[in-house]
């Protein structure tokens, strides 16, 4: 308790929020999940822009739920840290290790080095955008024989996250959903699945009380959440093991190795390796099927968006049976615009992962004091009124000019923006564009007769939103 007034007592020019108690913090006054609604709905007309919280053992956590307030703390020179979380630490062998949840030195090392060869190894080359159209034909052969009546949740998780790997350990054999996979590889995609799939990833009770751990490790949700993290680390550390030996190849293992054996500083190391993966298997994997699934859905929910994406497809692409490809992109701005304006409305990523404040700043008057956790919300910038004049309305125009053209809004920005911004932007924009593309040109998608509208509202909270539970039927169109 005096930790607790002493604490409070120093806390000066706090922005307001929510009563924060002893020891539990806000915690009694948090949503358990999908927070960016409780805060636009609860805390925003109550307490402004910039809400004032504290996590259970003391911590100070800003919620900052302003489209203009989010866009400064992105690009503020000191909010570029990342709060020192259980998760953090417990994923990555005790230590603070990888990209997302890292930062110092090591982590600009770490980040640099993966964007460039993430660059070198496929984007923007032929190679990535023959496997990820070999993911997106077996998908569509899968979905016919499937079909026509699917259930589009989790269709898209084995398909992207089979190129995440062919990325990350340069194996072509991975196509077919996961159908032609090796044994271990097959192991890892499952896992990695179910990992991807907790809801309960980012809030477990474990992430603030580390002590349930050992005393409640079943209920606190531990269990469930890490035992599938350490098996995909068990996975990544054979198969690297793997690679080595037999040492041909242009896999991002391989490369991250040669640096280990070179002694290059920056914190190459075989424990960084491994939760640099995760890192992309954990952020990219959900995020990009997700927006597929979401696609999908808001394709059956508006069924003239729909008619003119395929009027477009009709006019550039000249038939269902033929291939769209990256080359196709300039000729299909309604299909691009209407991708992004799904992206947009339903913000995938609804929250960046948390900064933290290296000096105390200053936003909107209020005092954030330094080490603070910065909960962001980018749902708020690409849903900001008096930017975007109707955010509730899906509308692919908002994004084409006078001439038909795309445009890109300096404001549409799903993967955030500054020092921290997604390094898989350009891997996930070209995946969905390939799945997107190719899925309407061979499909019209239809909500079942007597069905209910599937919510866009009611999403499911996990790493990233999920549609709710929703079937469509996939008719083929014919040439
Ligand atoms: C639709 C798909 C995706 C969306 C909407 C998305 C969105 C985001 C957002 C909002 C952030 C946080 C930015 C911040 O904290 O300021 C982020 C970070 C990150 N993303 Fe993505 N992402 C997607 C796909 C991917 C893919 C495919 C990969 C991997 C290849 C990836 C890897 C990462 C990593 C490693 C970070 C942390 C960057 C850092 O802390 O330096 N993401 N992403």
């Amino acid at each position: 308790l005096l930790a607790h007034l002493r604490r409070e007592a120093a806390l000066k020019n706090f922005p307001p929020g929510p009563r924060r108690w002893p020891v539990l913090g806000s915690l009694p006054s948090m949503p358990g999940t999908l927070v960016h609604q409780h805060a636009h709905r609860h805390w925003l007309p109550r307490y402004g822009t910039v809400v004032g919280l504290t996590l259970p053992g003391g911590q100070d956590m800003v919620m900052v739920c302003g489209g203009e307030e989010v866009i400064a703390i992105l690009n503020h020179e000191h909010c570029q840290l990342r709060p020192d979380v259980f998760l953090a630490r417990e994923r990555a062998f005790g230590k603070r290790l990888g990209i997302s949840l890292a930062d110092g030195p090591h982590w600009t090392e770490q980040r640099r080095f993966t964007l460039r060869e993430l660059r070198d190894l496929g984007l923007g080359k032929s190679k990535l955008e023959g496997v990820i159209l070999d993911e997106a034909n077996a998908t569509i052969r899968a979905m016919v024989a499937d079909g026509p009546k699917l259930e589009p949740n989790f269709l898209f998780n084995a398909p992207v996250l089979n190129v995440l790997w062919w990325m990350v350990s340069g194996k072509e054999f991975a196509r077919g959903a996961g159908s032609t996979l090796d044994e271990r590889s097959r192991k890892l995609l499952v896992v990695l699945n179910q990992a991807m799939r907790h809801k309960k990833i980012v809030t477990a009770a474990c992430d603030n009380f580390p002590i349930l751990k050992y005393v409640a490790p079943e209920w606190s949700s531990y269990n469930e959440i890490y035992k599938p993290i350490f098996k995909i680390q068990d996975y990544l550390r054979e198969e690297i093991q793997e690679q080595r030996l037999k040492g041909v190849g242009d896999s991002y293992m391989l490369k991250y190795t040669e640096e280990i054996n070179k002694g290059r500083p920056g914190g190459f190391t075989d424990e960084n390796l491994i939760i640099n993966c995760l890192d992309m298997f954990t952020a990219g994997g959900e995020s990009t099927a997700n927006t597929l699934s979401f696609c999908l859905m808001y394709m059956g929910l508006y069924p003239e968006v729909q008619a003119r994406v395929h009027a477009e497809l009709d006019a550039a692409i000249g038939g269902a049976d033929k291939t769209v490809t990256m080359s196709d992109k300039p000729n299909l701005p309604f299909l691009e615009a209407t991708l992004l304006e799904v992206i947009r409305s339903n913000t995938i990523s609804p929250l960046a992962i948390p900064h933290m404040n290296s000096q105390d700043i200053q936003l909107n008057g209020y005092t954030i004091p330094k080490g603070a956790t910065l909960m962001l919300s980018m749902w708020s910038v690409l849903n900001d009124k008096k930017h975007w004049g109707d955010p509730e309305v899906f509308r692919p125009d908002r994004f084409l000019d006078k001439e038909g053209k795309f445009t890109k809004d300096p404001w549409l920005i799903p993967f955030g923006i500054g020092k921290r911004n997604c390094i898989g932007e350009a891997f996930a924009l070209q995946v969905a564009f390939i799945f997107f593309s190719n899925l309407m040109n061979r499909f019209t998608f239809t909500l079942p007769p007597g069905s209910e509208r599937p919510s866009t509202v009611n999403v499911q909270a996990g790493l990233t939103v999920t549609p709710p539970e929703y079937s469509i039927i996939a008719t083929p169109r014919v040439s």
